[in-house]
């Protein structure tokens, strides 16, 4: 008699339990973005199991390398999601693909626990997720309670069985954010690309003119960036374009934003900034890259840029694309007059190697 009810029990037990799966996987099944994502699971697990501290750890290399200037950038995830490297991951789990209880030596587990947390719990439940059977994260569960997920009494069976649905949901949200990333993006240098450049455009503009505050187009240009195709290779082209880009992300971050507008062309845009504001920051990208030759292979391989601005206020433009191509003109005047002065160190350069 006692078995039975003590079997009634357990099948009571595991229906809530299924139950309270299906909640969360109801709530995370259909969610196309990442951020959305980690935090909808986190909070969701949270609050079906009652777990006080829940994130994800994700994989800082492919597949998801992609996501981490979003998901870093969303405060609301600060504590819920880290990026590991891998053999850190393994390190924890070692190379199986199950879930692994920790709650005596939390220092070997130490990297993979958001800082805030560190001196708080006391054991933690690291679940695999996988992509296509590709270690691609950790799903970490933990308490100040020692017991909660403690390896000698407690069995992982059900945890398991919750990263197996998160892992699945998981694959069906990066591969939507994948996609996005590949329509927007330019594959090279990761910046957006000239649609996104003419859609921002059309929104800003008009916003720009109804609310009279400014908006500066700048365009970027590589000098001589054939021949240094022609004389260093198209590996070094690449690696130059990757390098400009870089030095844009970095002078127009917080400011506005950076496109690949085609070749050696590239644009920002900065919202709120005049014309005069948003030339000194094409100034800084001239000087920084003037001064800091791109090293390749054996060659210190000097950069140089022209550049041209054009503003909604300052110009008056009727329309986005008059904007463009004022500023388009600006950029060829302003080469056109450097190309008749002097030649540029990159020519130098170039003729020295060849
Ligand atoms: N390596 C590399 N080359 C590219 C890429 N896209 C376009 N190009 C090359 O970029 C070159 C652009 O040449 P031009 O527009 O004449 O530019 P430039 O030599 O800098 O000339 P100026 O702008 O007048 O100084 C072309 O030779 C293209 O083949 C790319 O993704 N990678």
């Amino acid at each position: 008699m006692h078995d039975i009810n003590e079997l009634i029990d357990n099948v009571r037990q595991n229906e809530a339990i299924a139950l309270k799966f299906f909640e969360i996987e109801r709530c995370i099944l259909s969610i196309g973005r990442c951020d959305q994502f980690v935090s909808t699971l986190t909070k969701e697990v949270q609050k079906q199991f009652n777990v006080p501290y829940v994130w994800v750890n994700l994989i800082n290399e492919a597949p998801l390398s992609h996501l981490i200037e979003t998901l870093e950038k969303t405060p609301d995830l600060r504590d819920r999601v880290l990026f590991t490297r891998r053999h850190v991951m393994i390190d924890v789990i070692k190379s199986g693909n199950k879930t692994v209880l920790v709650n005596n030596n939390l220092a070997s587990c130490r990297e993979i626990i958001p800082p805030v947390y560190r001196d708080i719990v006391s054991s933690v439940a690291v679940s695999p997720l996988t992509i296509d059977g590709e270690l691609v994260g950790l799903f970490c569960q933990a308490d100040s309670d020692s017991s909660r997920y403690d390896a000698a009494t407690k069995d992982t069976f059900l945890l398991d069985q919750l990263a197996i649905k998160i892992s699945i949901c998981l694959s069906n949200v990066t591969a939507r954010e994948k996609l996005e990333y590949l329509a927007t993006r330019d594959p090279l240098t990761g910046l957006l690309n000239r649609r996104q450049l003419e859609l921002m455009l059309e929104r800003e503009f008009s916003r720009s003119k109804k609310q009279q505050r400014d908006l500066t187009v700048v365009f970027i240009d590589c000098d001589a960036f054939k021949s240094i195709n022609d004389t260093l290779g198209h590996n070094c082209g690449d690696e130059v374009l990757e390098y400009i880009a870089k030095r844009l992300l970095k002078y127009v971050h917080k400011q506005g934003l950076a496109f690949r507008f085609a070749g050696d062309e590239f644009v920002f845009v900065t919202p709120g900034k005049s014309y005069d504001q948003a030339l000194l920051i094409a100034e800084s990208i001239h000087d920084y890259l003037q001064s800091n030759p791109l090293r390749y292979k054996s060659n210190l391989v000097p950069i140089t840029v022209s550049f041209g601005g054009a503003s909604v206020i300052g110009d008056a433009p009727t329309n986005y694309k008059q904007l463009l191509k004022l500023a388009d003109e600006r950029l060829y005047n302003y080469k056109n007059n450097r190309k008749r002065s002097v030649p540029t160190k990159v020519f130098k350069f170039l003729n020295r190697i060849r």
